[in-house]
């Protein structure tokens, strides 16, 4: 197989890309909530885990694939929604698409892309696509985002549950964080009528990028003071109408169940036993283990130690995937051993694109895949539903903490 000789890991690849993106696009990327501690944890968590290898096990066949929104996929791992892949390559969404599509890996396409959903689904073949959603004040922008994914065949729609505010990123503040004027968030136009006009679009975008952060932070506080809620107004951007405080479970999940249908329903931001719980009671199809990646609430557990807890409260009833952290592919053995059934990759991915486009993401997949396997080989597991907490050894926290 051949090498990209200038970059054979994740960790070289975070460099690399670093190097090619602008200051706004890298720290948007690359930044955690408040002081960054959760981003630090949900990586360092892993190393709190040992692998313990059996031996002589016959591994000359090592079958990676598993069973994930109804196909089989050769590996089990995604890639996690994110939203503006164009701020990273010109080809944005849909390079990862492709990319996607190539390895057969499932796609997360966030409702905050720079690309159409329609146009991504085309891009990614047989391969399933699931879509990101946050659930607008504005419920019958949603109601047609879903009907639009429903449409051409997105698998699920992943409710964003961690955002009823937005985590307080300081470097997108102080970067005055603003989408180019040649980018959108391709789902939504002025004219609320799904593909929108294209006349219109950069213009708007740029508008409403340049404008809303500051308002939309000043705005929330001060119906908070106020105890008043106001709709958003004006053109969709994640500052204005990705977060929404208003949800509930008893209210939302069967709104979107029964709007969703025949597409699954999965829930993405869950922390806690309790909450997982609550998703099973509301017959969600899946959940995921989350903390948005660190960017939302600052000092909560890595998503790896929240991971045993859920396990245990979900026991089997749907299934649990985790994200945030996975820097290599014995992460993922790590987290399947602790009990998930899938991952998803965010950061890295990014990187590959910024990196060198589809080619870029193909090698983050790689990586990914290569290391993941040769794991699986080397710790004496032949198939996934093999892997189990009996490969792992707990470091104790004296000696993890030393070699932080
Ligand atoms: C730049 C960026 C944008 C993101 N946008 C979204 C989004 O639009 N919707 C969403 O649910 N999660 C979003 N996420 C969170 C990811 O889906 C995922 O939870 C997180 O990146 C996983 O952590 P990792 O980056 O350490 O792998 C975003 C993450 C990043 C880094
Ligand atoms: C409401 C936030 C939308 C984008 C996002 O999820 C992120 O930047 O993490």
């Amino acid at each position: 197989m051949e090498h990209d000789l200038d970059c054979l890991t994740i960790a070289e690849l975070e460099k690399l890309a670093t190097q090619r993106m602008d200051r706004q696009t890298r720290d948007y990327y690359n930044e955690g909530a408040d002081s960054g501690t959760t981003v630090r944890e949900n990586e360092s968590a892993y190393q709190k885990y040992r692998l313990r290898p059996r031996v002589l096990r016959n591994v000359s066949k090592v079958d990676s694939s598993v069973n994930v929104f109804g196909t089989r996929c050769s590996v089990p791992f995604g890639v996690a929604p994110a939203a503006m892949q164009k701020l990273a390559h010109e080809e944005g969404e849909l390079a990862t698409a492709h990319a996607c599509q190539e390895k057969g890996v499932v796609m997360g396409l966030s409702s905050f892309s720079t690309t159409a959903l329609e146009d991504v689904r085309a891009a990614s073949g047989n391969t399933p696509n699931v879509l990101q959603l946050y659930l607008f004040e504005d419920r019958e922008q949603s109601r047609k985002l879903i009907e639009r994914a429903k449409k051409v065949g997105y698998s699920a729609v992943v409710l964003t549950v961690d955002t009823p505010l937005l985590g307080r990123r300081n470097l997108e503040i102080r970067n005055q964080f603003r989408l180019p004027g040649h980018l959108r968030a391709a789902n939504f136009d002025l004219d609320n009528d799904g593909r929108g006009s294209r006349s219109s679009r950069s213009e708007r975008s740029d508008t409403a990028f340049s404008k809303d952060h500051s308002a939309a932070a000043k705005s929330t506080a001060a119906n908070y003071r106020e105890g008043r809620r106001v709709l958003p107004t004006g053109p969709v951007t994640f500052h204005t109408h990705g977060p929404n405080p208003t949800l509930e479970w008893d209210e939302c999940i069967p709104w979107l169940k029964a709007q969703a249908s025949p597409m699954q329903v999965w829930v993405k931001g869950i922390m806690t036993a309790e909450d997982a719980a609550l998703a099973v009671g509301h017959h969600v199809d899946g959940i995921i283990v989350s903390n948005h990646g660190g960017r939302q609430l600052d000092g909560t557990l890595a998503t790896l130690d929240a991971l045993p807890e859920i396990v245990a409260a979900v026991n089997h009833r749907i299934p649990v995937h985790i994200d945030g952290g996975i820097r290599h592919g014995t992460d993922i053995f790590k987290a399947l051993a602790l009990g998930a059934d899938f991952c998803w990759i965010g950061r890295p991915m990014l990187w590959g694109l910024a990196y060198k486009g589809q080619a870029g993401v193909e090698l983050c997949l790689r990586l990914l895949t290569d290391e993941f396997q040769l794991c699986m080989g080397l710790a004496g597991v032949a198939r996934v539903a093999d892997i189990g907490p009996q490969f792992l050894y707990r470091v104790k926290a004296s000696e993890f903490l030393s070699r932080l």
